[in-house]
């Protein structure tokens, strides 16, 4: 057995289901708590905020052994927008905010207007910080609206409120979630391609299921 995970991983690579998600965020709102919480349970209150990182890593959801892989971003302002090869890369996007932050519910705003008539995907929307309710900017009120009025009209993304900080189980549901509901269009597509092939079935093949190479990969 290798003495290495990354290597150990990558050698069952094309026998395991990948998913890649993309977490989307202005500075600061918590993405790499968010991330590393989900990835090792930890909470680790620092982090080098030079460059994204990419994770990856094997996780059973609903019995079934699938390869995350994560993009952690690192916009170095909140002008700074996700460019078009992230959206390229993702199967589903996890984008968080502050509720301590009002420029952080306006950047996933700006990230959802700017992709919205070009990039399909499942989506989950958090709202991070919820440990710092002292300091609220972003109610939930706020939160919920663009779920269930903007985000949800294409989407119908989920929304929830965490903090890293302080939970586990709820963070892994977020990341859960989004991965089954790409599962679930995958399936979906197959069963609609399937049914084209053999009876001419009339059914809609939505681009954001196409499974999406490595040349889509973001450039390091
Ligand atoms: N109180 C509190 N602080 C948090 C929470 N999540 C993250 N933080 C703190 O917020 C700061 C930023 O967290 P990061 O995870 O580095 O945020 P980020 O979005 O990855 O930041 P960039 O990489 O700069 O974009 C750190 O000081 C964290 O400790 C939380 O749930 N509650």
């Amino acid at each position: 057995m290798s003495s290495n995970p990354i290597r150990g991983i990558r050698r069952k690579k094309s026998s395991l289901t990948e998913v890649k998600i993309a977490v989307l965020g202005a500075p600061g709102v918590g993405k790499s708590a968010l991330t590393v919480r989900f990835l090792t349970k930890r909470y680790i209150g620092e982090y080098d905020h030079q460059a994204e990182t990419r994770y990856k890593h094997e996780v059973m959801v609903d019995s079934e052994p699938i390869l995350f892989e994560i993009l952690d971003t690192c916009p170095k302002n909140d002008e700074e927008l996700p460019l078009n090869d992230v959206y390229n890369w993702a199967d589903a996007l996890v984008l968080v905010f502050a509720i301590t932050d009002r420029r952080s519910f306006n950047y996933v705003r700006r990230v959802k207007q700017t992709m919205l008539d070009t990039f399909e995907m499942p989506v989950a929307l958090v709202a991070n910080k919820a440990d710092m309710v002292h300091l609220r900017q972003v109610s939930t009120e706020e939160g919920t609206y663009i779920n269930s009025e903007i985000l949800a009209k294409d989407f119908e993304c989920c929304f929830t409120e965490v903090a890293a900080a302080e939970q586990v189980g709820q963070i892994a549901e977020v990341f859960l979630e989004v991965c089954r509901e790409v599962l679930s269009v995958r399936r979906k597509n197959k069963q609609s391609l399937l049914d084209r092939m053999l009876g001419g079935k009339t059914a809609v093949v939505k681009a954001y299921a196409r499974g999406k190479s490595d040349s889509a990969l973001p450039k390091d």
